[in-house]
């Protein structure tokens, strides 16, 4: 039944303007599926290739499209993401397109769920998935490569640790963007937003930091539970790796490697950060390994593009006690089974995972549907905007249906 019969390719618009990679899937029982492909701005340096997205249409269409049509079923994950890294033949998806990878697996995923008539986190999950849904981080001030003359810090992100639904923690993470733009708006800072929807002043970090505090305590005091809030640094972006410092150009601050983990676990104690991303280079497993020691057990220490949603990166990271967390960006890796991999790894070592957008997104809520199906505790998607909202409503429907 679940026999892939017909797979198309196509390009569409991302939530950036630019073009992204789109896939039908199409079995033989008129199962079907679509997903499109997602595009980071702040990537890290060992992330799956991404093509333009002609190229890698047209190389899918040359290499993956035969092997999978009339020889592959789109219920059985393994096989479809298999074959795609067979008919790519490198390590990284640089022939076919990690973008054109991550379409067709996500939209064989979804034509499988829809033969059996199961929502798409179901049969990703199975029956013994738990009860669990995760708690949505919403960027709502937002700098680095997201917006320019904004914060050096990338993501300000309110994080409702207490709420009792994800319906409430949607909604709370809501009411703290708007609450910063009012705050915003009392300093004389009225601004425009970034790529994912968060508020892009300009102002320094240090400001940044004292409205995202109030906003977050004053819709604390409303909502009447606990809502803390973390960081995505991106350090990557900032490191200088001639200088080996920090560099934060809108404070006009640098900071060496002892400093800057000085600085994140003061702020960690300070603002009692629940969440603290990539808060050093992506090269510098001791690094993190020396900040995760000193407060990994106060807060998540999450490596995007430290580990860039691979398993060997993952390995070395447990082998050194880098990070206690690994962000999950499916299109980092190339296809469902190796984020699910990912996933497994970082659970049974006793790693958090975060499953997140990325700043060019579309309509496509893949992502809320990996989250549940995996018992995830967080999920990275934004606060507001439409493509945001898609996955963070389909979160709210998802809780919905399943209770
Ligand atoms: C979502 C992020 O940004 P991008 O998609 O630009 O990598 C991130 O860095 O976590
Ligand atoms: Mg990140």
């Amino acid at each position: 039944m679940t026999l892939i019969t017909d797979i198309r390719l196509r390009r569409i618009l991302d939530s950036r303007g630019n073009p992204t990679v789109e896939a039908d899937v199409v079995t033989e029982s008129g199962g079907f599926g679509r997903a499109a492909a997602p595009s980071g701005a702040s990537t890290g340096e060992y992330e799956a290739v991404e093509r333009p997205p002609t190229e890698a249409i047209a190389a899918a269409r040359e290499h993956a499209v035969p092997r999978l049509v009339g020889e592959a079923y789109a219920g059985n994950q393994r096989e479809v993401d298999s074959i795609l890294r067979a008919a790519d033949g490198t390590d990284d998806f640089s022939e076919i397109g990690a973008n054109s990878a991550v379409a067709i697996s996500m939209a064989a995923a979804k034509a499988g769920a829809d033969v059996l008539g199961a929502p798409l986190f179901q049969h990703l999950g199975g029956t013994f998935r738990g009860e669990n849904f995760p708690t949505p981080l919403g960027n709502v001030v937002g700098g680095g490569e997201h917006a320019a003359d904004a914060t050096d810090i990338q993501e300000f992100l309110a994080a409702p640790v207490g709420a009792p639904s994800v319906e409430d923690a949607v909604f709370a993470n809501a009411a703290v963007h708007a609450e910063v733009a009012d705050l915003l708006e009392e300093r004389g800072h009225p601004s425009g937003k970034g790529d994912e929807g968060a508020w892009a002043p300009s102002i320094d970090d240090s400001e940044a930091f004292e409205i995202v505090d109030e906003a977050v305590s004053t819709v604390q005091d409303d909502v009447g539970f606990n809502i803390g809030f973390g960081l995505d640094v991106a350090a990557a972006e900032m490191y200088d790796a001639d200088s080996e410092t920090y560099e934060y150009e809108s404070a006009g601050v640098s900071r060496d490697t002892e400093e800057q983990i000085e600085y994140i676990a003061e702020l960690v104690d300070e603002y009692d950060l629940v969440y603290v991303e990539d808060p050093l280079d992506e090269d510098d497993y001791d690094a993190f390994a020396e900040l995760t020691d000193e407060v990994g057990d106060q807060t998540l220490i999450c490596g995007d593009d430290l580990f860039v949603t691979n398993t060997d990166r993952l390995v070395d990271g447990i082998d050194r006690g880098a990070a206690n967390s690994i962000l999950i960006k499916p299109n980092q890796i190339g296809t469902l089974s190796d984020a699910f991999d990912a996933i497994e790894l970082a659970t049974q070592n006793g790693y958090d995972s975060v499953i997140s957008h990325r700043s060019g997104e579309t309509e496509d809520t893949t992502i809320a549907h990996l989250a549940v199906a995996t018992d995830a505790p967080f999920i990275k998607t934004g606060a507001v905007g439409g493509e945001r909202t898609a996955k963070l409503n389909e979160l709210i429907r998802i809780a919905d249906d399943a209770t």
